[in-house]
């Protein structure tokens, strides 16, 4: 006989986990928890589309000879659609759409959402894990909704979570009382409660960047490489591991520690990421876990938004290793 134990039969689910974190929070009206409940429904349908992108929904054309929508207009989409029908939102910033994208007037609730619905998605054919982003404020102004209720400083996150379509479906969420992990069982179509109150290591042993771009790096990135593959006080070198999808690259800097970067260069002076749904909320998390996250001159969580598809450097991971980094950057300014 198998081992009955075994069946959890009071499972936090992350359904349980809002709805508990919403009867907690002070005037709560329950339009988060509609607003999180349908994030999530749209991160299922996402997974599931991902998960049979081997089998034509990548973006080409079908048996009937149909265009089939690619992963990411797919899944914003979805995003887009599961949220407005929530009436909790009242403007969002999509990775996916140059401009704000304003919900219809009768659909408004107070709740302005910034994502990436399909991060990496340049690892879609090659089978690489690719991520959902997300991070959600609420809105400042009255009136018709503006690019200035999105361009809000990171500070003022009410929630942010990414999921991670990886060997399995993960969603990291924090309503900024520590970090929480959750594993889709697919068995019951829910995400179950797996690491409360996640920690990051206050130091690691794997760095990660891109450094096929050191020839076009500042002198101090590529100095504190150097430390990190030839330390001077004859230590071990740092393990490097880049997959080139960023949610991959952070979950794993979170679960194991050390550092992920992706720096300013020469050709792209800003570096790649963007603020506002991709950096932001990833900062937000990793802070959320004992983490740091920096553009080597300003705490990311504190820059002021200008434009919506704004870019900056990001460096994120274990404090003592961020703030190694961020002594290079010293000697050299
Ligand atoms: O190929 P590069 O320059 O290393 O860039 C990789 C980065 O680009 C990203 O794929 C972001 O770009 P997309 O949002 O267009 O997928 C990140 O996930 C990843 O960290
Ligand atoms: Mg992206
Ligand atoms: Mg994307
Ligand atoms: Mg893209």
């Amino acid at each position: 006989m198998s081992d009955q134990s075994a069946f959890d039969t009071d499972v936090w689910t992350l359904t349980r986990f809002i709805i508990e974190t919403g009867r907690q929070a002070k005037g709560a009206t329950g339009e988060l928890t509609q607003l999180l409940t349908a994030m999530l429904t749209a991160i299922k349908a996402i997974s599931s589309a991902v998960r049979k992108a081997g089998l034509g929904l990548a973006g080409s054309v079908n048996v009937t000879g149909d265009d089939v929508k690619k992963l990411d207009v797919l899944s914003n989409d979805l995003v887009i659609n599961m949220l407005q029908a929530t009436y909790s939102t009242c403007c969002m910033v999509s990775e996916e759409n140059k401009e704000l994208i304003v919900t219809p007037k009768d659909k408004r609730g107070k709740y302005v959402v910034c994502f990436d619905p399909l991060d990496g998605s340049s690892n879609i054919d090659c089978l690489a894990s690719i991520g959902t982003i997300f991070a959600i404020y609420k809105r400042t102004s009255e009136g018709e909704p503006t690019e200035q209720d999105a361009l809000q400083q990171g500070n003022s996150i009410v929630c942010a979570g990414y999921a991670l379509y990886g060997s399995a479906t993960l969603v990291a969420l924090s309503t900024g009382a520590g970090l929480n992990f959750f594993m889709l069982d697919p068995a019951i179509g829910e995400f179950i409660l797996i690491e409360r109150n996640v920690r990051i290591k206050q130091k690691g042993k794997i760095y990660s960047l891109n450094e096929g771009y050191a020839k076009y790096f500042h002198p101090s990135i590529n100095e504190y490489l150097k430390h990190k593959k030839h330390p001077e006080d004859g230590g071990s070198p740092y393990g490097a591991r880049y997959v080139g999808s960023m949610v991959s690259d952070v979950h794993r800097t979170i679960a194991y520690g050390g550092i992920f970067m992706y720096p300013a260069n020469e050709k792209s002076p800003k570096g790649k990421l963007r603020l506002l749904y991709e950096c932001n909320p990833i900062a937000f998390l990793i802070e959320q876990a004992g983490g740091l996250a920096t553009t080597g001159t300003q705490r990311i969580l504190d820059v002021q938004p200008e434009t919506l598809h704004q870019r900056v450097p990001f460096v994120v991971g274990s404090p003592d290793d961020v703030n190694e980094y961020l002594s290079f950057v010293k000697k050299f300014s």
